[in-house]
C-alpha cells in the first residue's frame, strides 16, 4: 500500500503507484477520483512513454517487461516496437501517447512542482507539524475569509444602512459574494481536484463541493473583497495596505494549513480579481435595478 505522499507525488511525476489497486478502472491512474494531482482529470503518464520506440524486438520485449504498468497487466503506456495497439485503443491514440505534447509535459511538470512546493509550505497542516503552534492563528485567519461572516456582515450592514449610496455599495458587495460562491462551487464541481493528502478536514461550515480544492474559495473571496474595498471605500493608506496584506496572508495560510496546493490559491486570486471586474461591469444601481432597491427600501 503506497503512502498518500508517495502516490500523490508519484502520480504527478508520472511514477505509477506500486499498489495493484491503481490498475482498477476507478483509480487515479485511469482518470478516476484521485488525490492531489487533479482528482483524475489529468492522466499522469510515465515520461518514459515519450521516448522513441525501439525497433529491435529484444529491446522492445525488455522495455515492455521493465514497465511496471505492463507488469500489472494493464494497458501499456508505450508501445516499444511494431506490436499492434492494445485492444480498445485506436492506432492514432497509441501514437498520441508516444508523442506527448510540450503542453502536456509542461503541465505535468508544473503539477509536480506544485505538489512538492505545497507539501513543503504546509508547515501548519497538523498540530505536530513544524509550525503547528501557529495553526490556531491560521484557523482564525481562515474564519476571517469564510463566506458566512462576510455574508452575514454584509446583510447586517445593509439592514442598518440609512444612505442610498451605502445601500448601493453593500447591495453590490452582496451580489459579489453570491457570485463568488456560485462560480467557485461550479469550478470545484467541474475540476474535482482533491485537497492535499496532508490536509485535516476540520474546517468551519463547508458545502459539499468544499471537499475539492481547486480553486481556493478563500483566495477568490480575499482578492474580490480587497479589490472591492480598495475601489469603494475611502480608506487611509495604512488600511489600504492592510486590505492587500490580509488577502495575501489569507491565501498563503491556505497552503500553510495544508488546505490547498499553491496553484489552487494562485488561480483563486486570479479568479477573485476577475470576479470584481464582472461585478463592476454589472454594477447594480437604482437606475438599472430599481425593483431590487425598491424591495430593499420596503424592508
Ligand atoms: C458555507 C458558505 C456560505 C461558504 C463556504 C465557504 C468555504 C468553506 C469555502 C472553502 O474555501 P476553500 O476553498 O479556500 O477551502
Amino acid at each position: 500500500m503506497p503512502s498518500p505522499r508517495r502516490s500523490a507525488e508519484g502520480r504527478a511525476l508520472g511514477i505509477p503507484a506500486a499498489s495493484s489497486s491503481s490498475s482498477s478502472p476507478n483509480s487515479p491512474a485511469h482518470g478516476g477520483g484521485g488525490g492531489g494531482g487533479g482528482g483524475g482529470r489529468f492522466e499522469f503518464q510515465s515520461l518514459l512513454s515519450s521516448r522513441a520506440p525501439c525497433a529491435d524486438p529484444t529491446c522492445a520485449r525488455l522495455r515492455a517487461s521493465e514497465s511496471p504498468v505492463h507488469r500489472r497487466g494493464s494497458v501499456p503506456l508505450a508501445w516499444p516496437g511494431p506490436a499492434p495497439a492494445p485492444p480498445g485503443l485506436a492506432p492514432e491514440e497509441a501514437r498520441m501517447n508516444l508523442n506527448p505534447s510540450f503542453l502536456g509535459i509542461a503541465l505535468r511538470s508544473l503539477l509536480a512542482i506544485d505538489l512538492w512546493l505545497s507539501k513543503k509550505l504546509g508547515v501548519c497542516a497538523g498540530e505536530h507539524s513544524s509550525w503547528g503552534s501557529v495553526r490556531p492563528l491560521m484557523k482564525l485567519l481562515e474564519i476571517s475569509g469564510h463566506g458566512i461572516p462576510w455574508l452575514l456582515g454584509t446583510l447586517y450592514c445593509l439592514s442598518r444602512s440609512d444612505s442610498w449610496a451605502g445601500r448601493e455599495v453593500l447591495m453590490n458587495l452582496l451580489f459579489a459574494l453570491l457570485l463568488d460562491l456560485l462560480l467557485v462551487a461550479l469550478i470545484k464541481g467541474l475540476v474535482r481536484r482533491r485537497r492535499p493528502a496532508h490536509n485535516q478536514m476540520d474546517m468551519f461550515v463547508t458545502l459539499s463541493v468544499d471537499k475539492y480544492s481547486f480553486p481556493s474559495g478563500h483566495a477568490t473571496r480575499a482578492a474580490l473583497v480587497s479589490r472591492f474595498i480598495l475601489n469603494h471605500l475611502v480608506l487611509a493608506i495604512p488600511l489600504r495596505v492592510l486590505a492587500v496584506l490580509w488577502a495575501f496572508i489569507l491565501g498563503l495560510s491556505r497552503v500553510m494549513l495544508g488546505r490547498h496546493n499553491v496553484t489552487d490559491v494562485a488561480f483563486g486570486f486570479l479568479l477573485g480579481y476577475m470576479q470584481y471586474s464582472i461585478v463592476d461591469y454589472c454594477w447594480l444601481s437604482p437606475h438599472n435595478a430599481p425593483v431590487l432597491f425598491a424591495l430593499w427600501s420596503q424592508q
